[in-house]
């Protein structure tokens, strides 16, 4: 039998050249923020080099992941850097699958199932180490789990370490959460990224977008294409039409194509197909949504078309409902989607919107879950993990709702436990967001 070939040699990220300062932050530290740029090692390399540094020896490395296809991929990526098999050293926890085993001492989970395991081990004891990745997208787990940090670490007072990266936080505003924990920056990606904008907004950006790639396939050098939609329902209409016009491309005018859609409802088997070998002289064009936003990695992928929007669940007040809505994506978003060109080789990215949309409309960062949600909701969603010895109203959030009105959330919801009828004669506000 042929032996399998030799893992890759780990790449010389600009979060590697850190690594003293890291660890000696590390050492020195209960809390530490990172922040480095898109692509600088932050998913792959920080649980590697405290591994290396010996934090294993007294419990496993979680890194949690604000999605599951990203916690799969990053564990597969540090499991052949570390030419170990899967499962075995290095693992992910997702839900409905858990590939770790006894030995496992770097887990990748989504912050979702470590909420989970606080429910049934509140200390976290199996882990000496907890990292919080892409912590800027304050998703309501990553909050809740911020909070559970803090409560965590005055708890197990030496033996637990605790990381907060993102590319973009606010790492200030999250340093005076963790009574003034250190910052470290870490500068640099490994390859540029040029990008282009459009003169104006287009009218329909799937229209855009399937020009943008022709032209792409027509024109440039071999690379694959990463194309960035709302939802599922765009991405089969793009996913189709652009089938449709490759085929009516002059036979022999292009190499051959392969399109591929990814978003987070589609089965694990078939999101797993976009880290697949590409067949020889074919060019592959992925279709996502916001799943492959963060921490993904897809090697070969050179072009990056961002339509500028993305489809955020968001409460109402007025109607009292949930809406799954297309909005503007924020600066952060754009800058992450533009990232995933550029990781194994210079890259471009085509944002559908003008600069001036860029800098001037676009948010700063995504607006946090918890403050597109529903007070009421959010409350529930806290009780209901039923977190052991959990107060709510004290509960630490980053950005905390106020008390009085989370007291009477709370009086609320007594009341509706046993009179359920009187839902009508509540006030609207309390249903209002946070
Ligand atoms: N599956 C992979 N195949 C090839 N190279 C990879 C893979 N995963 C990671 N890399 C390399 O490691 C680099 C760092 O990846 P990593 O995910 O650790 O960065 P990051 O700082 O977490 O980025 P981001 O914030 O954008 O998720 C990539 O830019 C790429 O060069």
């Amino acid at each position: 039998m042929p032996s399998p070939s030799p893992p890759p040699a780990p790449p010389v990220l600009p979060i590697s050249e850190h690594e003293d300062e890291i660890v000696a932050a590390v050492d020195a530290n209960p809390v530490v923020v990172v922040i480095g740029e898109t692509g600088s090692g932050k998913s792959t390399q920080l649980s590697q080099i405290l591994h290396r540094r010996g934090y294993t020896r007294r419990g496993a490395i979680a890194v949690t992941q604000p999605r599951r296809v990203a916690a799969v991929s990053v564990s597969r990526r540090v499991a052949q850097e570390l030419g170990v098999p899967l499962g075995d050293e290095v693992g992910y926890a997702i839900r409905f699958e858990d590939r770790t085993s006894e030995r496992t001492c770097i887990k990748y989970l989504t912050d979702g199932v470590l909420l989970r395991e606080s429910l049934s081990n509140p200390e976290l004891k199996q882990y000496s180490v907890i990292i919080l990745d892409e912590a800027h997208e304050r998703s309501l787990n990553t909050d809740i789990l911020l909070g559970l940090m803090k409560r965590l670490i005055t708890e197990r007072a030496s033996d637990l370490k605790v990381l907060i990266t993102s590319a973009t936080l606010d790492g200030l505003k999250v340093s005076k959460f963790f009574s003034g924990c250190p910052v470290l920056n870490i500068p640099g990606t490994l390859f540029p990224v040029e990008k282009f904008y459009s003169t104006e907004r287009p009218t329909n950006y799937i229209e855009s977008s399937l020009r943008t790639a022709i032209d792409i396939h027509a024109k440039e050098p071999p690379g694959d294409v990463l194309i960035f939609m709302t939802g599922k329902d765009d991405i089969d209409k793009m996913v189709s039409k652009l089938e449709e016009r490759i085929q009516n491309l002059e036979e022999g005018s292009c190499m051959d194509a392969l399109v591929l859609p990814l978003h987070g409802s589609l089965p694990p088997e078939l999101q797993v197909r976009v880290f697949a070998p590409a067949p020889p002289n074919c060019r592959r064009f992925i279709v996502a949504t916001n799943v492959a936003e963060t921490s993904l990695t897809v090697d070969r992928v050179v072009f990056v078309i961002d339509c500028g929007y993305v489809k955020q669940r968001q409460y109402n007040p007025s109607s009292g409902m949930y809406s799954l809505d297309v909005v503007q994506i924020s600066r952060v978003q754009a800058d992450q989607r533009a990232g995933r060109a550029g990781r194994t080789r210079p890259g471009k990215c085509y944002r559908l919107y003008p600069m001036s949309v860029y800098e001037k409309e676009f948010l700063e960062a995504t607006v946090p879950e918890i403050q597109r949600s529903s007070l009421a909701g959010s409350v529930l969603y806290l009780k209901s993990l039923n977190l052991p010895d959990i107060n709510i109203l004290k509960f630490d959030f980053l950005d905390p709702p106020s008390r009085k009105i989370t007291l009477q959330i709370l009086t609320v919801l007594i009341i509706l436990l046993n009179q359920p009828e009187s839902i009508s004669l509540l006030p609207s506000y309390l249903f209002s967001r946070v």
